[in-house]
C-alpha cells in the first residue's frame, strides 16, 4: 500500500478557503497512492482558537466536500485531516474525515483527548466517545487526532479493534517535537503496527508547528520523516509485515487482563507492608 502524508504549511496570512482549494490541489496529484493522509485542523490552525467558532462546519460543509471531490478525483482513500465539526445540537468537535476512492465519507472520528488544559479545545470542545477503525479492508486504519497519541490506552482498544495502521494528523508544536517523534515509535512497537503521523508545518497563533510528519513501520524503524517545510512524504507499506512482527514477537497475546484497579492494588500494598 503507497501512503502520502500531506505537511502543509498553515500560514495565518493564507486564507482558509485558499488553503482548502490548494490542500485539494495537492491530494490530486496523489493518484498513484492508494491512502493520502493531511494535518489535523490544517483549514484554520489546530491553535487557531478564535477562528474556531467562526469556522466551524458541519459533516458535509466546504472542506468535506472538496476533500470527497479530490478524493473521487484521485481515486484514493483520503484522510482529511480534521476539521472543527459544528454538531447538528451546536457542540463543537476535533472530527477526522475518512474518504473512500469514491468520494464517499467513510467514517468520522471525534478526537477524544481535547488538548489544552483550561482552554483551547479542551473547554471549546466536546470529546468524542467513539473508538473508529476504518479503511481499505485489507489495512484497518486506526483514527486518533494529535495530543490522543499520549494515551496508549486508546491505541490498545484500536489494535484489539484490528487496526494495522495508526493514522494521526496533528498540529504538534515544535516545543515538543521529539515527544511526537518519540511517542510515534512507541505506539507503532506497542501496537505493532504502522504509525502515520502527519503534522503541519509553519507558526499560526504564535506556536510554530513541528513539521517532521513520519512513518514508522510495526518494528518501531522511521521509514520516512519529513522535515520542516511543506511537503508530501511518500512511503510504501508492506502490510504483511504487521503479521510478521505479531507473530514473531507474540507480545499482543502476553498480556495480562483482568489486573485489579490501581486503587485496589494500593490499598493491596498498603496492608501487606503493614
Ligand atoms: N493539537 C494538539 O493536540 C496538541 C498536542 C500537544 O501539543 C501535545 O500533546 O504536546
Amino acid at each position: 500500500m503507497r501512503a502520502s502524508l500531506v505537511q502543509i504549511d498553515v500560514d495565518p496570512d493564507e486564507s482558509p478557503e485558499s488553503r482548502r482549494g490548494r490542500a485539494a490541489a495537492i491530494v490530486r496529484t496523489q493518484s498513484g497512492s492508494d491512502l493520502v493522509v493531511l494535518p489535523e485542523l490544517w483549514t484554520l490552525g489546530a491553535f487557531a482558537y478564535d477562528s474556531f467558532v467562526s469556522g466551524a462546519e458541519p459533516l458535509d460543509g466546504p472542506t468535506a466536500r472538496a476533500m470527497a471531490a479530490a478524493a473521487r478525483d484521485a481515486g484514493v482513500w483520503l484522510h482529511a485531516g480534521s476539521i472543527v465539526e459544528r454538531a447538528p445540537d451546536g457542540t463543537l468537535y476535533n472530527t477526522a474525515l475518512v474518504f473512500s476512492p469514491d468520494g464517499a465519507l467513510a467514517s468520522s472520528y471525534r478526537k477524544i483527548h481535547r488538548f489544552g488544559f483550561d482552554e483551547g479545545e479542551a473547554v471549546m470542545m466536546g470529546a468524542g466517545e467513539e473508538v473508529v477503525t476504518t479503511g481499505p479492508p485489507d489495512a484497518t486504519l486506526g483514527l486518533a487526532i494529535c495530543y490522543d497519541l499520549r494515551f496508549p490506552e486508546l491505541f490498545r482498544l484500536l489494535t484489539e479493534a484490528g487496526a494495522k495502521v495508526l493514522v494521526i494528523p496533528a498540529g504538534w508544536p515544535a516545543r515538543r517535537r521529539e515527544h511526537w517523534r518519540l511517542l510515534a515509535r512507541a505506539r507503532a512497537v506497542e501496537s505493532q503496527a504502522y504509525v502515520l503521523g502527519c503534522c503541519s508545518t509553519g507558526t499560526h497563533a504564535g506556536v510554530e508547528q513541528a513539521g517532521h510528519s513520519i512513518v514508522v513501520d510495526p518494528w518501531g524503524e522511521v521509514l520516512a520523516e519529513a522535515g520542516t517545510a511543506e511537503e508530501v512524504l511518500t512511503v510504501e507499506l508492506d502490510l504483511d509485515r504487521v503479521t510478521q512482527v505479531r507473530t514473531d514477537l507474540p507480545v499482543l497475546r502476553d498480556r495480562m487482563l483482568g489486573l485489579p484497579e490501581p486503587a485496589a492494588r494500593t490499598r493491596g500494598n498498603a496492608t501487606a507492608g503493614g
